[in-house]
């Protein structure tokens, strides 16, 4: 009989309305497996229960080392991991990077809390039972499964604060829906990174919007505050207005490292315009972050940074996002 491990993290599949306090994610995930196939073994635990709005570095970090560790147990056909939307990215992003084992890890959630009458959390662990037990799903890496779409964890972002299906952007692998999988593209998938240490846990990243009339001198004062890297989420394709291109400058002569990423959701930098762009802010040393929207890609610079990882290293491994004519998946059938 397949075999899949529910890890529980809490998010609104796990909240309840608590009197004058908004909803708290309080249920236990073995009190959410009521729709779950039961053709499939399914065993469950706990790793925490909170609102994804409050994980930091540290929690996340504990959530990938639970999924790899459930991951490299034999008996296991996939994971699924019940977390909340708000950062869902972020945590199903860190396992994708450090997965190395073929068994699916199925991110999902709920838009609308466990006691609520039309709670849409039963359905989408329902599905995700069903993507993790599929043999087809194997080797997928870290998805996310919600309102009966699975999308690669790279590139896909909550895109909607409210809607049944809140996640775009990262590759269409599948669909699922009444217990049947429909393959659409397998990702393509990147090297395998070593797992987080204690050390990411305070590996600071922080991430510098730009918008017009924003302070460059932002930047001076994180490198003040002792970060170790900046993601810029510039306008566009990856530009910024004055001022950005010296303060990338002293950023990187005070040894920090600066990604330039970008505020549009949708495709990646490009440095194409000068007068303080994308051009020249590379030239500065900012290292394009491709398709990879500036959330995500903190998560990368944290891990590669936590490593010791140095550029021109930290470079290369932005590289691997750097073009959107590099296909994010191969189509199983061209014609969906
Ligand atoms: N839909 C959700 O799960 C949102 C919730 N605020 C969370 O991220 O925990």
């Amino acid at each position: 009989m397949t075999t899949v491990k529910i890890l529980g993290t809490g998010g609104t599949i796990a909240s309840r309305a608590v009197d004058g306090h908004g909803a708290v994610a309080s249920e236990p995930v073995e009190n959410l497996l009521d729709g779950v196939d039961p053709e499939v073994t399914v065993r469950s635990r706990d790793v925490m229960t909170t609102g994804s709005y409050r994980l930091t570095l540290r929690d996340i970090r504990l959530i990938a080392e639970s999924v790899l560790d459930e991951a490299a147990r034999p008996e296991h056909d996939g994971i699924v991991v019940t977390h909340g939307t708000d950062t869902m990215e972020e945590t199903a992003f860190l396992v994708d990077l450090v997965l190395a084992e073929r068994v699916p890890v199925v991110f999902t959630g709920a838009q609308r809390s466990a006691d609520a009458t039309d709670t849409d959390g039963p359905r989408n662990l329902a599905d995700a039972v069903h993507t993790a037990a599929d043999p087809r799903t194997q080797n997928w890496g870290a998805v996310i499964c919600f309102d009966g779409e699975i999308r690669a964890a790279t590139q896909t972002a909550k895109m909607h604060t409210l809607a049944s299906a809140p996640f775009a952007g990262g590759a269409l692998l599948g669909r699922v829906h009444s217990g049947r999988l429909s393959p659409v593209a397998d990702p393509v998938r990147r090297a395998t990174l070593g797992r987080p240490s204690a050390e990411f846990d305070t590996t600071r990243v922080d991430i510098v919007p730009i918008y017009p009339g924003s302070d460059p001198e932002l930047l001076d004062l994180l490198v003040e505050r002792s970060t170790q890297g900046i993601v810029l989420a510039g306008t566009g394709s990856g530009n910024a207005g004055a001022g950005y291109v010296e303060a990338v400058q002293r950023a990187r002569a005070a040894g920090v490292v600066v990604a330039l990423s970008t505020r549009v959701p949708y495709g990646p930098v490009v440095p194409i315009y000068g007068n303080g762009g994308g051009v020249d802010l590379v030239a500065a040393g900012a290292i394009p972050t491709g398709a990879l929207h500036p959330f995500q890609a903190r998560m990368l610079m944290a891990l590669l940074l936590s490593h010791g990882v140095r550029e021109p290293d930290v470079a290369a491994a932005f590289a691997a996002d750097a073009t959107d004519l590099k296909p994010s998946c191969t189509p199983q059938h061209p014609s969906e």
